[in-house]
């Protein structure tokens, strides 16, 4: 199993570009199989998860040719509408073929994505609005078994705020017979993208990045063009390293109103932000101020960030509280610090970290995709080697992080 070892100690220096989100890359892939047309995507990010949702796409039929920085999906000759297990298990984006397959082909088999670290994330909102567009759905061995003759549209309130929840059922309205209003529907960037792209394959959508969205059903949609928007957490994770390492950095081909709270955080630590066109320099100087984050829904804080800002808070100066509302088991990573000097306390959703002088170095495992994140900024402060065990977690949503992280002049390298 690759690792990654950490001599920390030294600012982030110099600039890095930002690559394309995976959670706008995910669900835009998926649309492919809405049309018999080519989708033609520019800046995907170069991931494991990217590599996955691939082959899943590949096995149902869908053609992906790569190009100079694209790939073309083509959905003409989709002829199997499953997605076993084996490729669920490692993505759970995955659940995003389902309403896709079904509201073009009228049946799809999906294996019911099993709990993960962070929480055991149902799927229950995306079945149930399914069913009330009309869909028969049957569970059977581990799997979502869906059919229907043509989706109809409907009303669906969410109880809960659910960014793939949203996205399957808004690409699912896309094809059904009439009117879709989603409500209490997911705000996040990466469901506005996915409107986007689907608006350029002939979708008619609005209310997208509000808590309304609106979907009028049509026939056929076609191919289209489609650039995956920056991703911001790799973006917010970059900007926690520099602050917390007291580096300077700046982030090209990124934006920064995707980023509101992140940013207003760390400047509340200390950090001095500037923002000009798609770039966002970080400068820090001293030690970061501790700050409380709660995490909630977008615009609120993203629990995709929860973990770094742990981190950061771990060698700040005061005591600061981090409130996990999303999921109810995102604190995998409390353990680790502890295991490099961190002094944090937990008590059901609240984590309260008290700031220490330093952290030293230790062998650390990763858990889950931001815990890993945050090891690698604990790991870049701390004094001596840290070394990362299961970075394939990292691997699933960060592209190239070591040689990013080493051009920023970070003493980092993988151990294979
Ligand atoms: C690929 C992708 O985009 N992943 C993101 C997406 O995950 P994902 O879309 O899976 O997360 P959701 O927004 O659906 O989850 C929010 C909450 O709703 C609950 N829930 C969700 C669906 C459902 O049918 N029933 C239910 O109870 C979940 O258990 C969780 O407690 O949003 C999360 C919350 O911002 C992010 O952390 C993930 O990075
Ligand atoms: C939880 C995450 O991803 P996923 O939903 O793909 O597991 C994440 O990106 O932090």
């Amino acid at each position: 199993m690759q690792k990654l070892a950490i001599q920390g100690g030294t600012p982030l220096r110099g600039d890095v570009r930002i690559s394309g989100a995976k959670n706008a890359a995910l669900p835009i892939m998926c649309a492919s199989l809405l049309t018999a047309d080519t989708l033609r995507l520019t800046n995907l990010p170069d991931l494991h998860d990217v590599g996955t949702m691939r082959k899943l796409l590949q096995q149902m039929g869908i053609a992906a040719e790569s190009a100079t920085n694209e790939i073309a999906f083509t959905g003409d000759k989709v002829d199997n509408w499953e997605a076993p297990y084996d490729m669920v298990k490692t993505m759970r984006a995955a659940i995003l073929v389902l309403g896709p397959l079904v509201a073009r082909f009228g049946d799809a088999k999906v294996s019911l994505p099993g709990g993960c670290a962070i929480g055991s994330r149902p799927v229950d909102l995306h079945i149930k609005g399914l069913q009330a567009m009309g869909a028969e759905i049957a569970i059977e061995h581990g799997y979502i078994h869906a059919k229907a003759a043509r989706l109809k549209g409907a009303r669906i309130f969410f109880d809960i705020v659910s960014v793939t929840g949203t996205e399957n059922l808004m690409m699912a309205a896309a094809l059904a017979d009439g009117v879709t209003v989603l409500e209490n529907a997911a705000r996040e960037p990466e469901v506005v993208d996915l409107a986007n792209c689907l608006r350029a394959m002939g979708a008619q959508i609005s209310g997208d990045g509000t808590d309304t969205v609106t979907i009028v059903g049509v026939e056929k949609l076609h191919g289209a063009a489609h650039r995956i928007m920056p991703d911001r957490i790799e973006s917010g994770t970059f900007l926690v390293a520099a602050a917390a390492t007291g580096g300077s950095i700046t982030l090209h081909e990124t934006r920064a109103d995707i980023l509101e709270t992140v940013l207003e955080k760390l400047t509340e630590a200390g950090a001095r932000i500037k923002v000009a066109g798609d770039t966002i320099r970080l400068e820090m100087h001293g030690r970061p101020k501790a700050v409380n984050v709660r995490t909630a829904p977008h615009p609120a804080f993203p629990t995709d960030m929860q973990a770094q800002f742990m981190a950061l808070n771990c060698i700040a100066a005061g005591s600061a509280m981090v409130v996990e509302t999303i999921f109810e088991n995102r604190f995998m990573h409390v353990q680790e610090l502890r295991r490099l000097g961190a002094q944090i306390d937990v008590e059901g959703n609240t984590a309260v970290v008290r700031g220490a002088d330093r952290l030293e170095g230790a062998t650390v495992m990763a858990t889950d995709l931001r815990a890993s994140a945050c090891l690698v900024i604990a790991g870049l402060v701390a004094q001596g080697e840290t070394v990362i065990d299961r970075i394939y977690h990292l691997d699933r949503g960060y592209e190239h992080i070591e040689s990013k992280l080493g051009q920023l002049g970070a003493n980092i390298r993988r151990i294979k």
